[in-house]
């Protein structure tokens, strides 16, 4: 069977990460999170103490930090030179940097290639924001992931919660303006590619949009049970 590759892009909390990553286990395929090398380069600009709104200093630095990324779905890693990064890429500071530093041409230049080398080396699911229309336009199967806003914030409030004080009302924001700079920037924005299937997991459990890929990818590559 030829090798399956499922891009899954859509705005924040709209659930790529926990539907990528079972998909991808049950399915017995690799599973890569771009937003994390995004937010992985984003955190070694900010150690290195390089103003993240001056694009030609981050552009200038973009090819400095070796980012490796484990594509086991049950424990995905990042790595910065040698260095476990997957606690500081989550952090307050690195989320509200992330927008200007992937706007920058040189960085994305830089992750696409490193996304489209894990790719060739076989079936893998990748979730980010360009997948479907920039990083892998023949995946197999692209889907489009989407919610309401005060869902994604409902859901992103859950999880900071015990961990950093943040309204909701604060988080729905952050998510609405990272969407905004996301979908406006001029080298690949975050976008519904022409031939994603788009899924609304506003009223929808997980455990239904895991389902509903699974499903589709079957649809798509055509024989069940070999994908299985
Ligand atoms: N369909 C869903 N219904 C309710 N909660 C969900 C759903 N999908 C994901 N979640 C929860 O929402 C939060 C954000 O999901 P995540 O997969 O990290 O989204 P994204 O990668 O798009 O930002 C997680 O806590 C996850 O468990
Ligand atoms: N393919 C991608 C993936 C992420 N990103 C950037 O990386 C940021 C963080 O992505 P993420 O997937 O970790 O964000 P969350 O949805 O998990 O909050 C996004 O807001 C984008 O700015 C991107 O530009 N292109």
């Amino acid at each position: 069977m030829e090798t399956v590759v499922v891009a899954i892009d859509g705005p924040s909390g709209t659930g790529k990460s926990s539907t990528s990553r079972a998909v991808a286990a049950k399915l017995g395929l690799r599973y890569l999170d771009t937003g994390a090398q995004y937010r992985a380069i984003t955190w070694w600009m900010l150690d290195n103490g390089i103003d993240v709104d001056d694009a030609e200093a981050v552009a200038d630095a973009a090819r400095k930090p070796g980012i490796v990324s484990g594509t086991d779905p049950s424990a995905p890693t990042i790595t910065v030179d040698g260095t476990d990064v997957s606690g500081p890429i989550r952090t307050r500071q690195v989320t509200s940097a992330v927008s200007a530093v992937s706007a920058v041409p040189e960085v994305r230049a830089r992750m696409v290639e490193l996304q489209r080398a894990a790719a060739a080396e076989g079936g893998i699911v990748v979730e980010g924001r360009d997948i479907g229309t920039t990083v892998l336009p023949d995946a197999t199967v692209k889907i489009f992931l989407t919610a309401s806003p005060e869902a994604r914030a409902a859901r992103r409030s859950g999880e900071l919660r015990g961990k950093e004080a943040v309204s909701l009302e604060a988080t729905r924001e952050a998510l609405v303006k990272r969407d905004a700079a996301d979908s406006g920037r001029k080298t690949s924005p975050m976008a519904k590619a022409d031939d994603a299937v788009e899924v609304d997991t506003t009223e929808l459990t997980l455990e239904q949009v895991v389902e509903c890929v699974i499903t589709l990818v079957e649809e798509k590559a055509g024989q069940k049970q070999a994908v299985r």
